[in-house]
């Protein structure tokens, strides 16, 4: 039985869907898009919403979040997560399999997916490891896990990466039979031994051991070859660096299944900010150059890399808190991803909100073959939907957050655009920064 709650119509007052064309109203009743139309009136016991001027978008994907649950549940679990998703606009997220007991089996999955489903602000899809304990030395029972009741189709060692190129081979050939694909955390580990900041100028002045380029170059380039032998589908996660960026072009123009992503933080931070030697702003794969940050908001524009996801990474107080070298990689994502991909991306016109809604909503959806996610915002259409107020301007308070961890990279700054209300199957998840 639905409850009341779910079945209450919304109403959405003057929209502007994709940010092209006039206002219109978006009544969203039974789960779906009712009808859209110059001027609704509000049926009875309708939640009406006045969005004068905002940009109505489908509702956002994320391919890549840490949920740390379970094994981590003082840093985050899938009840915070979904809310940090909720509120940053999100309907769909995967949650990697880096946790304690790693997601490498069908009950860990089950659990994950289960929990994600009684909170219900967003769906959580289980990623499944690719080896037994990511331990990257026997691969884990994929098919186990794909034909579970979390029904697995992404599977990744994410945190580390799937280095040894027979285990990669198999688990891109098992994948196929399955219909999943594989995310691939590329770092070459012999090339990083130690690493802590991007190999450069900026890591030598400062005397802090490099993360070449070419250890996360050279896994892309063999995944790629790998993947087109297998006939397989490979994604990429948080590119990084403009040598890979001519590898994935490459790849895609021999017609490569390849896909990739780039995270909020690379598109905004370079490896200058580590100046103040803050472990906020540690990392992996690390913040690369300005150079590099310009190259891929340009691949992220023409479709070279496909999509944002944001590596949420969230860590307790004190494993970000202490010398640079302890401190654990990784940030905040999920509540300020749209405000960097409008500072950096909508702002400079390489992307259109329309733009937006494919490499934050549509790409991710297809990548992971979600039915119901990224879908046109059209009658009939599930009423899973996003909404931006891009004049918005605010300041990030890492504290404020949904997730348990604060450790947002932006604390302080002021960023474009907020999302101020989010929708799945027609039941309202966050409005104006609250939880439903
Ligand atoms: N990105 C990070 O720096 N850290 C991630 C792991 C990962 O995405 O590689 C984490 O789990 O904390
Ligand atoms: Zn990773
Ligand atoms: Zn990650």
């Amino acid at each position: 039985m639905p409850d009341r709650h779910d079945t209450t119509p919304v109403l959405l007052k003057g929209v502007r869907c994709y940010g092209e064309g006039d206002p219109v109203d978006v009544l969203a009743a039974d789960g779906v898009i009712a009808e859209i139309a110059s001027s609704i009136t509000p049926p009875k016991d309708a939640e009406v919403i006045d969005a004068e001027g905002q940009v109505l978008l489908p509702g956002f994907v994320d391919l890549h979040t840490h949920l740390r649950e379970p094994g981590r549940e003082d840093t985050e679990t899938v009840a915070t997560g979904s809310a940090a998703a909720a509120l940053g606009g999100y309907t769909a997220v995967f949650a990697m399999a880096n946790t304690d007991p790693v997601a490498d089996t069908a009950v860990v999955v089950e659990h994950v997916r289960r929990a994600g489903q009684a909170c219900g602000l967003v769906d959580v899809h289980p990623v499944g490891a690719v080896t037994v304990g990511l331990n990257g030395e026997k691969l884990a029972e994929l098919g186990t896990m794909a034909e579970s009741a979390a029904r697995v189709r992404m599977f990744s060692d994410d945190g580390l990466c799937v280095h040894d190129p027979l285990i990669m081979r198999r688990a891109l050939e098992y994948s196929r039979a399955l219909g999943a694909v594989i995310a691939q955390h590329a770092e070459e580990p012999r090339l990083t031994v130690g690493a802590q900041a991007h190999e450069g100028t900026q890591a030598a002045r400062l005397g802090l051991s490099g993360w070449p380029a070419s250890a996360e170059e050279s896994i892309v380039a063999r995944d790629c070859i790998l993947a087109a032998h297998a006939a397989a589908r490979l994604h990429v996660c948080h590119v990084s660096t403009s040598g890979t960026v001519d590898v994935l072009r490459w790849a895609k123009q021999r017609g490569t299944q390849v896909s990739a992503e780039v995270t909020p933080h690379h598109l905004l931070l370079t490896d200058d900010q580590l100046e103040t030697y803050d472990p906020i702003n540690k990392v992996n794969p690390p913040l690369r150059t300005t150079s590099d940050a310009k190259t891929l908001r340009d691949a992220l524009a023409e479709g070279v890399v496909d999509c944002v996801a944001t590596d949420h990474a969230p860590h307790a107080e004190q494993d970000k808190d202490c010398e640079w070298q302890a401190a654990r990689p990784g940030m905040l994502g999920l509540q300020t991803a749209l405000s960097v991909v409008a500072e950096t991306m909508v702002r400079p016109g390489l992307l259109t909100w329309r733009d937006v809604a494919r490499v934050m909503s549509e790409r991710p959806a297809e990548i992971a073959r979600l039915a119901d996610q990224g879908r046109p915002i059209a009658e009939g259409e599930p009423a899973t939907l996003t909404l931006v107020d891009p004049e918005a301007r605010w300041t990030v308070r890492g504290a404020e957050f949904a997730s348990i961890a604060a450790n947002t990279p932006y604390e302080g700054m002021e960023l474009p655009a907020r999302v101020t209300a989010t929708v799945l199957r027609g039941r309202v998840t966050a409005r104006d920064g609250r939880i439903r």
